[in-house]
């Protein structure tokens, strides 16, 4: 079934704000329901550990297994893969690492610190997390490009431990899925998803170990997961269902238009494409292309239900005023398929990755430019960043007072605690006081 209903918006026409609100939110019974169940599968997993976690794999994965240890990757089995997948994927996965790889190195951040005149030393030491969980996806597809960039940026940081989970489904193990994890150098790889990996990760479970932080993308049960065990385990961001936002002056083959839209609309029912655009007659170009292409597509299911039910072709004045809309929407992925990218990059200030130009298809930020793929979604590109080696790094303050700093500093201290009302804070300050002051 591959009948398309594709919205079309104009932004100048009267109720825009509440189509694009309507367009862009969950459905209240879809999030209702995936919230009710979440919950419950997190607090099974806490609860039980181990045993819940294979009920929730059996009944999710339809993946039954005897005991957890056959749910764990051995380091054999990862190389094994590396070795058996056809030459052209090993070049292309270690193509893809080395180009990741680079990119992620110039994120990272070093430990600093100065003196005052008094010699008192203030500054900043960076440390690398113990152990990390990366989500891997697998439910729908398998991405081994999802592993490189979830584990790289880690090793780029120096984590000590990384542990991967990933989904699959009925048993089927992708090869280049535990490749890529061979390459990225991960060190324990569980095939388990959804939200019962997460909540193995969180809470630990008799075999899988408790992680400090879990990063990586998934579906809106991963995402919702995710937000739930916040706090017990540091997250990255929310990185749910893919997004494309497209910006087209008119100029550019609604064909490559279109099969960009598809690029995202192929993950997810629930995957999010829009076309923006001051040209009606470019629009219905790319409609048409759309109707035409999506019969040839091997997932042409998926996309033709996530372009129905989440996609829009919308109209706008000009391209300033696309560059509005585009920051009302915060998208995942924008692509400025423009003349002039970089003046219109200037007026954008929120989205997970800009692709600039004609050429720039959005499918090469997903496998091999360089820069991360795993990227805030659903608007929190207005506060969320593409993940990075600064996500598995942290930072502790340094503060070391020379007596002279204790003296001049400790005066300021005393003041101030006492305004609080906190007398052993401004009596610890005062021992240190130069008494001859
Ligand atoms: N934002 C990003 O950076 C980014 C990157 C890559 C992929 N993605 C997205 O990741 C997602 C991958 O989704 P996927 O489904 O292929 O794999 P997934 O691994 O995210 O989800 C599969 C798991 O979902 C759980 N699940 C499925 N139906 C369920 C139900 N009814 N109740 C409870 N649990 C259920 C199962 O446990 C299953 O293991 C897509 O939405 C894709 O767009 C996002
Ligand atoms: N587009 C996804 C991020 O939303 C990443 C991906 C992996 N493979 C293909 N695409
Ligand atoms: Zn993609």
């Amino acid at each position: 079934m591959t009948d398309i209903s594709i919205t079309r918006l104009s932004a100048s026409e009267a109720g825009f704000d509440d189509a694009l609100n309507r367009l862009l939110a969950w459905d209240d019974s879809v999030d209702h329901q995936v919230n009710e169940s979440v919950r419950h599968i997190l607090g099974e997993v806490k609860l039980r550990g181990d045993a819940a976690v294979m009920e929730f794999t059996a009944k999710f994965d339809q993946l039954e297994v005897a005991s957890m240890a056959e749910l764990e990757m051995s380091q054999a089995r990862l190389e094994q893969a590396l070795e058996r997948i056809p030459a052209d994927q090993r070049d292309a996965l270690e193509a893809a690492a080395d180009r990741i790889r680079d990119y992620h190195q110039r994120q990272r951040q070093d430990s600093w610190q100065y003196e005052d005149a008094d010699g008192t030393v203030l500054g900043q030491k960076v440390t690398p997390l113990d152990r990390v969980g990366i989500y891997v996806p697998g439910g729908k597809a398998a991405y081994p490009s999802s592993v490189l960039m979830n584990a790289l940026p880690a090793k780029v940081a120096g984590v000590a431990e990384i542990i991967m989970v990933v989904p699959t489904p009925a048993g089927v193990v992708n090869d280049m899925v535990l490749a890529a994890a061979a390459i990225a150098g991960v060190d324990r790889v569980f095939t388990l998803g959804g939200a019962q990996a997460v909540g193995a990760l969180a809470y630990g479970t008799e075999t899988v170990p408790a992680v400090d932080k879990i990063v990586g993308p998934g579906n809106i049960f991963v995402a919702t997961a995710k937000r739930e065990v916040f706090g017990t385990v540091g997250i990255d961001m929310i990185a749910g269902p893919s997004e494309i936002l497209v910006i087209c002056d008119g100029q550019t083959d609604p064909d490559w238009i279109a099969m960009d839209l598809f690029s995202q609309a192929e993950h997810d029912e629930q995957a999010q494409s829009i076309l923006l655009s001051p040209d009606a007659a470019f629009l219905d170009a790319v409609e048409a292309s759309i109707r035409k292409l999506v019969v040839t597509m091997e997932r042409g299911e998926i996309i033709a239900r996530s372009l129905t039910d989440r996609g829009a072709l919308i109209q706008v004045k000009d391209l300033d005023e696309a560059a509005e809309v585009s920051n009302r929407i915060a998208p995942e992925h924008l692509e400025l398929s423009v003349a002039d990218p970089q003046a219109l990059a200037e007026k954008i200030r929120h989205a997970g990755a800009i692709f600039l130009g004609r050429y720039t298809a959005e499918a090469l930020g997903d496998y091999c430019a360089g820069p991360n793929h795993v990227l805030p979604t659903s608007g929190t590109a207005r506060f969320s960043s593409p993940l990075g080696v600064y996500d598995f790094q942290k930072r502790s303050s340094l503060i070391g007072f020379s007596a002279a700093g204790a003296d001049r500093m400790g005066r300021v201290a005393s003041v101030l605690a006492r305004g609080e009302g906190l007398t052993a804070h401004a009596r610890s300050a005062e021992y240190r006081l130069d008494q001859d002051q």
